[in-house]
């Protein structure tokens, strides 16, 4: 399988501080593969999603290699221009993160933010562009979309937000999608839907994705393979089903021997990817 994403040896540093808040992470995903990254709160899965995107700012400073095939030839992400990183961001990898808001602009209507992407990358202009727009929307099943153009983002519910980030993240058609906890900050009785659409998007556009997620159930209905991480350092690697049948690490048998408790609460909720 041909590598879309090699990271190597990635750390993460607070500028003039000591210990790394990322330590020496390798990973490697391939075209259309899916891989989830799980790990409890501040085992630095976030940074390093940053990191791959660019987007560590000062006093953050990122170490090792992130190599990203994009179309016009690799690009590595370390230490690169702000204008080389422009020019991968959108059309080789897009992200959605844990709070739409973060993506999304609160000044502007929903429509004009979908088409600054499709026209950039995209190239389109006039009536293409406000089809495209509205294409867009309703791609995410939002139904409505004439009015959700139309709208600022505080008037559609949480929901309907990350739909529209995930809109956004999709515009340019990337070869790749970060999800960072994409469904978290969501009302639970909407999360099945999010994590349906990102899965269907993924697979009908053949995306590779990186998911990230503390919820091991989650990220064992969406993944090929899994990064455990914890304190900052990659703990275990491997095929999904592999990885929970036969965790070889203590830390990732309290993960799926606490996901397993819960399980058996929930009787109707198997661990493979029946929840939300
Ligand atoms: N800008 C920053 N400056 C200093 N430390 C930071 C900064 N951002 C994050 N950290 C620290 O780095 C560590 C890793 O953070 P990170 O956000 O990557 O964790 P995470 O695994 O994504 O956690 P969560 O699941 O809660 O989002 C944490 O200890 C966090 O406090």
């Amino acid at each position: 399988m041909t590598a879309l994403l090699t990271v190597n040896a990635l750390s993460v540093h607070v500028d003039g501080a000591g210990a790394p808040l990322v330590d020496d992470v390798s990973f490697e995903l391939g075209e259309g593969e899916r891989l989830g990254v799980i790990g409890e709160s501040g085992s630095g899965k976030s940074l390093t999603a940053l990191a791959v995107l660019g987007l560590l700012a000062h006093p953050l400073r990122a170490s090792g290699s992130i190599r990203l095939a994009a179309d016009g030839g690799d690009v590595e992400v370390v230490g690169a221009r702000q204008r080389r990183l422009d020019t991968v961001r959108g059309s080789t990898v897009g992200a959605v993160f844990q709070e739409p808001l973060a993506s999304l602009d609160p000044l502007m209507r929903i429509g004009a933010q979908l088409a600054w992407p499709l026209r950039q990358h995209r190239g389109l202009r006039g009536d293409a562009l406000r089809r495209a727009v509205l294409d867009a929307l309703a791609d995410v099943q939002l139904a409505e979309p004439e009015r959700i153009a139309r709208s600022f983002i505080h008037e559609v519910s949480g929901g309907q937000r990350q739909r529209v980030a995930i809109a956004l993240a999709l515009a340019a058609r990337p070869r790749l999608l970060i999800a960072d906890e994409p469904t978290t900050a969501l009302d639970v009785t909407v999360q099945a839907g999010v994590l349906e659409l990102i899965q269907s998007a993924v697979a009908e556009r053949g995306m590779s994705l990186v998911f990230i997620s503390h919820d091991l159930p989650v990220v064992a209905g969406i993944a090929d393979r899994v990064v455990v991480m914890r304190a900052g350092r990659v703990v275990e690697a491997g095929e999904t089903r592999q990885l929970l049948s036969a965790p070889r690490e203590g830390y990732t048998r309290t993960l799926v021997a606490a996901s397993r408790a819960l399980d058996d609460l929930l009787p109707a909720a198997p661990l493979d990817g029946g929840r939300v």
